[in-house]
């Protein structure tokens, strides 16, 4: 039979202790109920005793949860303990969460007490707060550095004194997975107690150790888990709540231990703790991150294409994901382009496929990313090219002096038949256009000249519309490339040969 794990999420008090993150009222309430929708079994929705506001938002989530029980942290005070009392009392369901540190560092520079003042402290509040709540969570802070005789008798008196859940806090970050589990194990064997007691992790992420020793405690007899969505919380943050419930779910065969996580609710939890907090979730992010659920490399493409399986340890829908994608780049392949080619709607023969997918590599190579608009100008210009009477072969660029340039062109005709000039002007296009009047033999004039991007980004691919004159008519050219000089070339290499060929129909000019 498997064991259930108590989801403990503190997005809402660790999670807000993120520098930089105040989450207004109205959208505490709002984390506060779709937190209940993913499935926690318990809110820690604030500290009550720290601010009116604080007390205020406390209470408004203790009225409006249902199923979900609503927790406030306290210090070893009473004031503390009756500002969680005041603010929950109207909960369908509730805790209490009271803390006290037990390391030397804490004991003698932040708290400035000795071991039997904080033993007495925690008998005291930890009894006045069990009067109050059947529930009654403590956590000796910073529990990672406190030697293990001290931690087992602190954890002792809070259990005597009423505790009913232990928690142990690697407050810094500090512990490694065999040392955090073995502190569970060895307080699970040594404390003794009447009533059931429940052992939670509460894990900070200054090592990026925080889920790794949220499993450890798991595998050493821990039943509740504290973190928060996407990680957020003091610091580096805490233990990601969304890495711990699919870490269970996928590893089920390992750690054989259930949620009540409603998994597809997941995204849309982590979207709106992202938008609330301003804190965008790194791409790479497990579970959450925009790339979870991308492939980008021709051989991984082609395996999800073939089964999503050989390269997916869960489907993207699982977690609220609409689907996996398969964004194009220099390293992606046939078979994932040819997919895409077909999305977009274009039919293409497997040699036309083979010629396209040559140009879409030389576009990969240059553009981080190949978008959907990049393919559809590729098609456009590979189309338009195939119908264009000339191609462009060959384009070079020089600096002369002065401010002048030079170009050379060459262009071949559907025959194989290769033309070539150079010539000089003052900007690159002028000498490129110079070149390409003395190869036609004609000298129109250029009445419009316009570049258009028809992708995105700085990498953008061109559009060139040109416009020129010729004996009264106006002759129109379009060139599509990666490369603006390139594009200005093919347009007007187009516009001249519409010129040439009208001249050789009507026979003014051959
Ligand atoms: C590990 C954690 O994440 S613990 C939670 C941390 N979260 C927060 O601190 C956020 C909310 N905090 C606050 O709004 C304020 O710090 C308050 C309202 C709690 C206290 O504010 P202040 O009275 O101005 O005190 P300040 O924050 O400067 O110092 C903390 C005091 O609490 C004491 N204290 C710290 N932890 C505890 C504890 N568990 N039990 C009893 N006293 C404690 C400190 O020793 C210090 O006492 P002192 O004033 O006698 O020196
Ligand atoms: C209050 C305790 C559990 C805490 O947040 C910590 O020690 O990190």
């Amino acid at each position: 039979m498997s064991e259930h794990i108590q989801i403990f999420d503190t997005t809402l008090r660790d999670g807000e202790q993120t520098p930089g993150v105040n989450f207004t009222f109205d959208e505490r309430l709002k984390i506060a109920l779709q937190l209940e929708k993913w499935g926690v079994d318990v809110i820690e929705a604030g500290f009550p005793a720290s601010s009116e506001g604080s007390f205020k938002s406390v209470e408004s989530i203790a009225n409006a949860l249902t199923t979900t029980a609503v927790c406030g942290l306290a210090r070893c005070t009473k004031s503390d303990i009756d500002a969680v009392h005041e603010s929950t009392k109207n909960a369908q369901h509730r805790q209490i969460h009271v803390f006290l540190a037990t390391s030397p560092i804490h004991l003698e520079f932040k708290l400035k007490k000795t071991e039997e003042e904080i033993l007495a402290s925690i008998k005291e509040n930890v009894a006045y707060a069990k009067t109050l709540f059947n529930d009654v969570q403590f956590s000796p802070e910073d529990a990672t550095r406190t030697p293990l005789p001290f931690l087992i008798k602190a954890v002792q008196t809070a259990v005597d004194a009423g505790a009913n859940i232990i928690n142990i806090p690697d407050t810094v970050g500090y512990s490694y997975p065999n040392e955090y589990g073995q502190i569970f194990k060895t307080l699970i064997e040594t404390i003794e107690s009447k009533h059931e007691v429940i052992y939670s992790s509460h894990c900070h992420d200054d090592l990026g150790l925080a889920v790794a020793n949220g499993l450890a405690a798991f595998e050493n007899g821990a039943r509740r888990v504290e973190g928060a969505i996407n990680g957020i919380g003091e610091r580096a943050g805490n233990t990601s709540l969304e890495e711990i419930a699919l870490a269970l779910y996928v590893r089920q065969d390992h750690y054989n231990l259930t949620t009540n996580i409603n998994l597809s609710e997941t995204k849309n939890t982590s979207d709106m703790i992202s938008r609330f907090s301003g804190l965008r979730v790194p791409r790479n992010k497990a579970i959450v991150g925009r790339n979870a659920f991308s492939h980008e490399s021709g051989i991984h493409q082609d395996g999800i294409l073939k089964n999503p399986e050989t390269y997916e340890i869960m489907t993207p829908q699982l977690v609220g994901v609409v689907k996996n994608t398969l964004p194009l780049g220099k390293l992606s392949g046939k078979h994932a382009f040819s997919q895409k080619l077909i999305e977009l709607g274009y039919d293409l023969s497997p040699d036309e496929q083979v010629e396209v997918f040559k140009q879409f590599k030389s576009v990969a190579d240059k553009k981080k990313q190949v978008t959907d608009r990049d393919i559809h100008a590729i098609m456009q210009g590979s189309e338009h090219e195939e119908n264009a009477m000339y191609k462009v072969n060959a384009l070079q660029l020089q600096f002369v002096s002065n401010g002048l340039q030079s170009a050379v062109v060459v262009i071949e005709d559907k025959e194989g038949n290769t033309y070539q000039d150079s010539s000089i002007g003052s900007g690159s296009i002028t000498s490129i256009y110079n070149a390409i009047d003395r190869i036609f033999d004609q000298s129109p004039e250029l009445q419009q000249y316009r570049i258009e991007s028809i992708t995105e980004g700085t990498d953008a691919q061109a559009e060139v519309h040109v416009q020129v004159e010729f004996e009264d008519q106006i002759y129109t050219g379009i060139g599509i490339d990666y490369d603006i000089l390139y594009a200005s070339c093919k347009a007007y290499v187009e516009a001249h040969a519409k010129f040439s060929e009208t001249s050789l129909k009507e026979g003014v000019k051959s």
